[in-house]
């Protein structure tokens, strides 16, 4: 009882930034595995990409129109066009057959390899087609003249081979697909999602099927945090809500850890009569890392590693676990998998309200931001209390207030931190 008490009010606190160190330290990266291309959207790569051919790698037409070479068509104009032999067609996809010799054209698709002997290429506009009686053979008036280099692209002129493309650790969207698309990776390897077990504790929350009773409310930040798993890379397992009794939470708690390779709670991390977690990690035979942060909401926020795995305990108000989760769990979920910055990043915007609370520890108010005029601006996304669940939806960012006494006053520039949606 002592020690629950200890551990109720003698806490002694630590910064976000502290917070973090000593999470990180304790993550274990995730296995690997190989998973279809296809599938890979939103997957951290375990690879580092490098390209293994140029891009393009082979001399490349970027338009419709014909190959020349440029010194024959110095002088070419509308008025006075340059006449030129079509030696073949050259559709994308198909190798040119015959090197272009002084007074000849080859007809050449955007995309197609350009002919040895050809420098430049004239766009089909710029050019009159006569005789084309055979698909191989013709004549063609060319009226502009083109520098050398005109609409090729260069072996290499994308990509080397070698270059770098992709760090280990990124996350696969569309324009890393094209990439890996591009150098044949029909699987990829990425790193396994966490499985994330999600429990909230009170003997107040009802299944989200129950009926309303009296004092009771329904458990809604499981769902909230496993929507937040999701679009932090992991995989979440919603458990059974669990009542206010250690014996019970413990055992569940381990049951989970067997399966999960991380594990959050939100509920019963303050000094109520009820506070299970608290009683927890009174008696808790793994590592405790913190149990309180200075930032509001969310102060009691805890972190305990138990077996090499980590249990994060997040306060049960709604703005607080929601807040609890993207300062310290979301970036967990994604340093499992290999994110080389997995810590919120700090941007800044323009407060666009008075706000009026100081507070003894650094405030992370929800916020929405807007731009007007070119100028970014910021304001709470409703009543900032921990304990109002309606306006989460609104919330873009957090607004970092630093601790004081006075308040803040519209205009004055705030450091945010954007949320992933
Ligand atoms: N004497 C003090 N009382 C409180 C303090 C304090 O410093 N001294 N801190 C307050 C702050 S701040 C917070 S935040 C909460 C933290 O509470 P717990 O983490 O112990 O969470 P609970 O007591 O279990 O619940 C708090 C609140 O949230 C509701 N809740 C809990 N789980 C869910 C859920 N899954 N879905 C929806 N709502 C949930 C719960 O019913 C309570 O209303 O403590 C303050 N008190
Ligand atoms: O610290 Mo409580 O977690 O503000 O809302
Ligand atoms: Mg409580």
């Amino acid at each position: 009882m002592t020690d629950s008490i200890n551990l109720k009010f003698g806490r002694s606190v630590v910064t976000v930034e502290q917070a973090w160190e000593s999470l990180v330290v304790h993550l274990n990266r995730m296995e690997t595995e190989h998973v279809p291309l296809a599938s890979a959207f939103g997957r951290r790569l375990a690879v580092p990409v490098h390209a293994d051919h140029d891009v393009p790698h082979f001399r490349r037409s970027g338009v419709d129109g014909y190959a020349v070479r440029a010194a024959d068509i110095g002088q070419a104009s509308f008025e006075c066009p340059v006449t030129l032999q079509v030696t073949e067609h050259i559709p994308s996809g198909t190798m040119p057959q015959q090197t272009i010799g002084p007074g000849m054209a080859a007809r050449i698709m955007t995309g197609a390899p350009v002919p040895d002997g050809a420098d430049a290429v004239v766009m089909l506009e710029m050019t009159d087609c006569l005789m084309e009686d055979s698909p191989s053979v013709g004549i063609v008036q060319i009226k502009k003249a083109v520098p050398t280099g005109s609409n090729i692209t260069p072996v290499a002129g994308e990509v080397g081979v070698g270059e770098h493309l992709i760090k280990q650790g990124e996350r696969v969207g569309p324009g890393e697909a094209a990439i890996l698309a591009t150098f044949g990776y029909s699987h990829v390897p990425v790193y396994k999602k966490p499985v994330v077990a999600i429990f909230s504790t009170g003997s107040e929350l009802l299944n989200v099927e129950k009926p309303l009773q009296p004092g009771r409310i329904r458990n809604s930040n499981s769902y909230m945090l496993a929507f937040q798993v999701e679009a932090a890379g992991g995989v979440p397992v919603i458990m059974p809500a669990l009542p206010d009794d250690v014996a019970e939470v413990k055992q569940a708690l381990e049951r989970a850890f067997e399966s999960a390779d991380f594990i959050i709670t939100s509920g019963g991390v303050s000094v109520g009569d009820y506070d299970v977690l608290v009683e927890l990690f009174g008696r808790w035979d793994g590592n405790l890392l913190f149990n309180k942060v200075s930032m509001r909401p969310g102060t009691p926020t805890s972190a305990a590693i138990w077996k090499e795995k980590l249990l994060l305990a997040l306060s049960g108000n709604p703005g607080a676990s929601f807040v609890g989760f993207e300062l310290f769990a979301g970036p967990c979920i994604r340093a499992m998998q290999g994110c080389e910055q997995p810590f919120p990043v700090e941007s800044s915007a323009y407060l666009d309200i008075d706000y009026g609370k100081g507070s003894a520890y650094p405030r992370y108010v929800r916020g929405t931001t807007r731009v007007e005029d070119g100028v970014r601006k910021v304001q709470p996304a409703g009543i900032d209390k921990s304990s109002i669940m309606v306006s989460i939806k609104d919330a873009d960012c957090l607004i970092k207030l630093p601790a004081g006494g006075g308040g803040f006053r519209k205009g004055v520039p705030v450091a945010v931190y954007s949320l992933e949606s």
